[in-house]
């Protein structure tokens, strides 16, 4: 399949990563609203690194982007977590194949403020909030029976009464957001001439702070 996009120009870039994947992001959230398929459009693969240098990858979904980069909540005692704790080096990658476009974000992963933690379980379901606690993430479990008996047991724990206090947000879950020092765009383009627009961190400044960022290409 030829990749038909319009492809990336410099003379379109927006002059900061930030507005770059901002715009594309909301792109793709907006035109999977219109999809007939479960787009997913924030889906994110992160990539890290364990303890013996065994790289190891998992899709999780992007819940936070802001100028500071892309966060995502998790359990911290999963393997990704521990992980990063060993060696925060992360890259994470957007792809929306659909729209012939991915954006790759490399950097440093750093713990999101646990009032942006509390705040974000407030709003998820319960039954989630309860999986939050009935789940040790990535440890093995006997079966599937043992899963739903943890989540009923944080049913009777924490009843329903329709407040977001009812479940607590447990210590060991939280998040992740990638503090970046490169974020390359890439849209396909006919006959595998793809576009690789790379912005590369030269100064401390956020991902909306333009002097903060070089631009460059990639040959695809
Ligand atoms: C579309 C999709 C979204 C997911 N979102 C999350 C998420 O936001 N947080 C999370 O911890 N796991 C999420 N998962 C599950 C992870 O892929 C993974 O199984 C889990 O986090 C354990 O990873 P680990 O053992 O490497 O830590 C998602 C999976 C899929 C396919
Ligand atoms: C295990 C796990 N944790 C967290 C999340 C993120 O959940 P939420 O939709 O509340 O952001 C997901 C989403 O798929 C998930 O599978």
């Amino acid at each position: 399949m030829d990749y038909i996009g319009h492809g990336l120009d410099e003379s379109e870039l927006a002059p900061s990563p930030y507005l770059q994947a901002r715009a594309w992001i909301d792109e793709a959230i907006e035109r999977a609203k219109s999809s007939n398929v479960l787009a997913e459009p924030t889906a994110i693969s992160v990539a890290t690194v364990d303890a013996s240098g065994q790289p190891n990858v998992r899709t999780v979904l992007m819940r936070f982007f802001d100028e500071r980069g892309p966060g995502f909540v998790t359990n911290l005692e999963s393997a990704k977590s521990e992980e990063i704790r060993v060696n925060p080096r992360v890259a994470a990658a957007l792809t929306w194949p659909w729209l012939y476009r991915a954006i790759r974000f490399r950097g440093r992963a750093e713990p999101l403020d646990r009032e942006e933690v509390h705040a974000y379980f407030d709003h998820r379901p319960y039954g989630a909030r309860l999986s939050a606690w009935a789940s040790q993430q990535s440890r093995p479990a006997s079966g599937r029976a043992e899963l739903e008996r943890r989540w009923a047991e944080a049913q009777d724990r924490f009843p329903d009464t329709g407040d977001p206090e009812d479940v607590p947000v447990p210590d060991f879950w939280g998040g992740w957001r990638v503090r970046c020092d490169e974020v390359e765009f890439w849209a396909g383009r006919a006959n595998r001439l793809h576009d690789r627009i790379v912005f590369t961190r030269v100064g401390e400044g956020s991902l909306a702070d333009p002097d903060a960022w070089q631009v460059s290409r990639r040959q695809p």
